[in-house]
């Protein structure tokens, strides 16, 4: 048994019309639309959720983002990932496939880079959770204050995910990935998503920063060819090639396991997608490391140390 709380920000949005109709179509679906949200905090996605927070009425609580894709049983495969013990089942984010190169490159970043760190995040048991697919038990949340008490922080997913773990709930990743499927897709839109999470992760977790570039290929490379060339002379160049060939099929096999199925794409396009995410990752880096507004939608926002964020307001 489930229902369905729309939460719509904007009173003007044309998705206002296409839910009203699907309610319409299927009047037997349990469903509520709440728009313009209620201020509680800084988080913009926790104001517009908060209004459907209060009314859900079942002891689980999904939430997931407008971009994503669920599949006819994907509801069902983050339940039964719910153990006695699990306090939050997450989705591993991952794209639909769609068409021109941003796509290739969103799915490229999403089954190679990012996933990597996700995974081995996950299987050191490291706090890494992101929100755009989360299901929740609802009764540990209430008792810290509900969504709310969250509302201080941008990440509120790392900080709802650290609320569990905190009082002994254990996370667990899906079978199935996060398919994020949001019509619009440009390569502007997606630097800015991966310097925002960037900023987000460094003022939380600071010892990412020095973690993150050596999850990195080129980077990570040149100590793997500098320890080699130091330790059995071997030639540094040919190593650092071997070592950027390996890890290079290594991210395609896992891009092909995520895939489940065959990639809308070439192999040449996986190539140039692959070279030009690996060699901006430094560029954005750095971006996130060095600039520390967080342009999320409408709004401007700082983080201190810690996580806890201010809106910046535009000077009149
Ligand atoms: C020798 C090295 C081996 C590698 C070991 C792994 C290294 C792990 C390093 C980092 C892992 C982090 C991976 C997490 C990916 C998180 C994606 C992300 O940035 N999400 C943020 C943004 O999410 C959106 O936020 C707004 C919300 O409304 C949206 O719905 C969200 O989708 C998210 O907020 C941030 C999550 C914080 C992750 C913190 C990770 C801490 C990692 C500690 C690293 C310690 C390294 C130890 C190495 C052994
Ligand atoms: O001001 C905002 C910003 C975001 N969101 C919601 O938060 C979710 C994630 O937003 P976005 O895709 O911009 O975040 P990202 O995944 O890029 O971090 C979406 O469902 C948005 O509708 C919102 O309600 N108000």
């Amino acid at each position: 048994q489930y229902e369905i709380l729309f939460c719509i920000n904007d009173e003007s949005d044309p998705s206002i019309m296409l839910v009203n109709r699907l309610m319409e179509k299927y009047p037997n679906v349990d469903a509520k639309v709440f728009i313009g949200g209620m201020k509680v905090g800084v988080n913009p996605k926790i104001n517009n959720m908060q209004l459907g927070y209060e009314a859900a009425k079942y002891d689980l609580f999904l939430v997931s983002d407008s971009g994503i894709r669920m599949k006819e049983d994907t509801l069902l495969d983050m339940v039964f990932s719910m153990k006695e013990d699990t306090g939050l089942v997450h989705q591993m984010p991952f794209t639909c496939d769609g068409k021109g190169f941003p796509a290739i490159l969103e799915k490229v970043y999403f089954g190679t880079a990012h996933a990597r760190i996700y995974l081995s995040a996950d299987f050191f048991r490291i706090n890494c959770p992101t929100g755009m697919s989360a299901l929740m038990r609802k009764k540990p949340l209430d008792e810290v204050g509900g969504i709310k008490a969250f509302a201080q922080y941008l990440a509120e997913d790392f900080f709802f995910a650290k609320s569990f773990t905190d009082r002994g709930w254990k996370l667990r990743i899906s079978s199935q990935p996060a398919w994020q499927n949001s019509g619009h897709c440009d390569i502007a839109g997606f630097r800015n998503r991966v310097t925002r999470w960037g900023k987000l992760r460094f003022a939380m977790v600071p010892h990412t920063i020095f973690f993150e570039p050596l999850s990195e290929c080129f980077f990570l490379g040149i100590f793997v060819a500098w320890s080699a060339n130091f330790l059995f002379s071997w030639d540094f160049f040919v190593l650092y090639l071997v070592h950027v060939l390996v890890w290079f099929l290594l991210d395609w096999i896992l891009l092909c396991i995520i895939q489940n199925g065959s990639l809308p794409f070439s192999k040449g396009d996986f190539v140039v997608a692959w070279m030009i995410r690996e060699s901006s990752a430094l560029y954005l880096y750095l971006s996130a490391l060095f600039d520390p507004t967080i342009r999320w939608r409408s709004g401007n926002y700082r983080l201190k140390w810690g996580g806890i964020a201010e809106e910046i307001k535009p000077k009149l």
